[in-house]
């Protein structure tokens, strides 16, 4: 579906924009592919990292209309992955999230209509789910921005979505930070033991992308179905693999975090339709003004119980110590680590 053509990504250079520009060249032979955002050193890194000609950079911020309009033009497929996602930061400066997730949604939809882009594709999170916190608030506006415009006649746009649980070692997450406590001897900070998430490698997220963008209909959500995992359990799963014994530190829930995670509310699951892996949530309403007043949907199954990161398959320890043995940053700190003490053994010998 990409062989030839020109991709945009917004937000590029993060770690969904390098794994997925990563797949996309090696496996899918596009013309193109633009990664568009606003910070120079990263673009620099990541033009050095690929050294590819078909990589394009371009600087802009999605709140720039003008910017992103430029950048838009002859591109068929648009990724939208440019967010303010830190629930601190979105708690702080709420007005900034509004800005970077909804009017730079907004601008970023706007854009591909003028500029004819045959697909694009919103990444959304379950914070975005019944959300408790302005990061949350603002992707959940996020998506209804841009289901709204799947649901009018005037859209030359294809619009689809995905949403999936935490990625894995992102940046600045709790497994990066649990390793780092480890490997300095320091008390493992757990918030509440008893708070579970749903785990995604990054490799599976962006196969989820790329796969709502083949597949996706007009207002598909594609939602990634993931193992859940306690908190607990996670920093047992680290101690055990690290061979460590530091001590836990309960530190308490944070401002703004909920215990468990939503990722498809009750209502979404009875219109959707489930795969093995998935479930695809076709968009509500339409423009029809009679079901939003008077014309229910009779046919509607019943469903009280969201898919939610306390009722989906839970990991035990070693079931946890498997999925972080499938990446590649872990087995290089475990690596480095092992190495490290090693060394010190030597030294101690010697
Ligand atoms: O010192 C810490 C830090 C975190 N946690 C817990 O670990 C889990 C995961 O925390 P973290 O990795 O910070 O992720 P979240 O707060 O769940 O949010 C992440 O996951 C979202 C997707 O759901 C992204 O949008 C956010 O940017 C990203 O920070 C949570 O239960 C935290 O309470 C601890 O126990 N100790």
């Amino acid at each position: 579906m990409f062989e030839g053509k020109t991709l945009l990504v917004t937000g590029g250079t993060g770690s969904f924009g390098n794994d997925f520009v990563k797949l996309v060249l090696a496996d899918h032979n596009p013309r193109r592919v633009v990664v568009y955002s606003r910070d120079e050193k990263k673009q620099h890194d990541m033009r050095l990292a690929f050294a590819d000609e078909r990589l394009a950079f371009v600087i802009g911020d999605v709140r720039d209309r003008q910017a992103i309009g430029s950048a838009m033009r002859g591109v068929d497929y648009v990724f939208h992955a440019a967010a303010l996602k830190q629930v601190p930061s979105c708690e702080f400066f709420p007005i900034e999230a509004v800005r970077t997730n909804v009017l730079g949604t907004h601008n970023v939809l706007e854009a591909a209509e003028d500029a004819g882009v045959q697909k694009l594709v919103v990444l959304s999170t379950d914070k975005a789910v019944q959300p408790i916190n302005a990061m949350g608030q603002t992707k959940a506006l996020m998506e209804k921005l841009t289901f709204a415009r799947s649901l009018s006649d005037q859209s030359r746009v294809t619009y689809c979505g995905v949403r999936y649980g935490n990625v894995m070692y992102s940046r600045g997450s709790v497994i990066p930070l649990f390793i780092q406590q480890i490997k300095a001897g320091k008390p493992i900070t757990i918030t509440e033991p008893r708070m579970t998430r749903l785990l995604l490698p990054l490799a599976e997220a962006v196969r989820l992308v790329t796969f709502a963008m083949e597949h996706g209909r007009q207002g598909d959500l594609f939602v990634r179905k993931a193992t859940t995992a306690t908190v607990q359990d996670l920093a047992d799963a680290l101690l055990g693999l690290f061979k460590a014994d530091n001590p836990i530190d309960v530190v308490g829930v944070r401002a703004g975090e909920k215990l468990h995670e939503m990722l498809v509310t009750p209502e979404e699951l009875a219109r959707s339709e489930e795969f093995d892996d998935y479930y695809r949530v076709p968009c509500e309403g339409g423009r029809d003004y009679a079901r939003y007043f008077t014309q229910g949907d009779t046919k509607s199954r019943f469903v009280t119980e969201g898919y939610t990161s306390a009722n989906a398959y839970t990991l035990s320890v070693s079931e946890i110590q498997v999925l972080l043995l499938q990446l590649p940053e872990v087995r290089a700190e475990l690596d480095s680590w092992r190495g490290a003490s090693g060394g010190t053994q030597l030294k101690v010998a010697a």
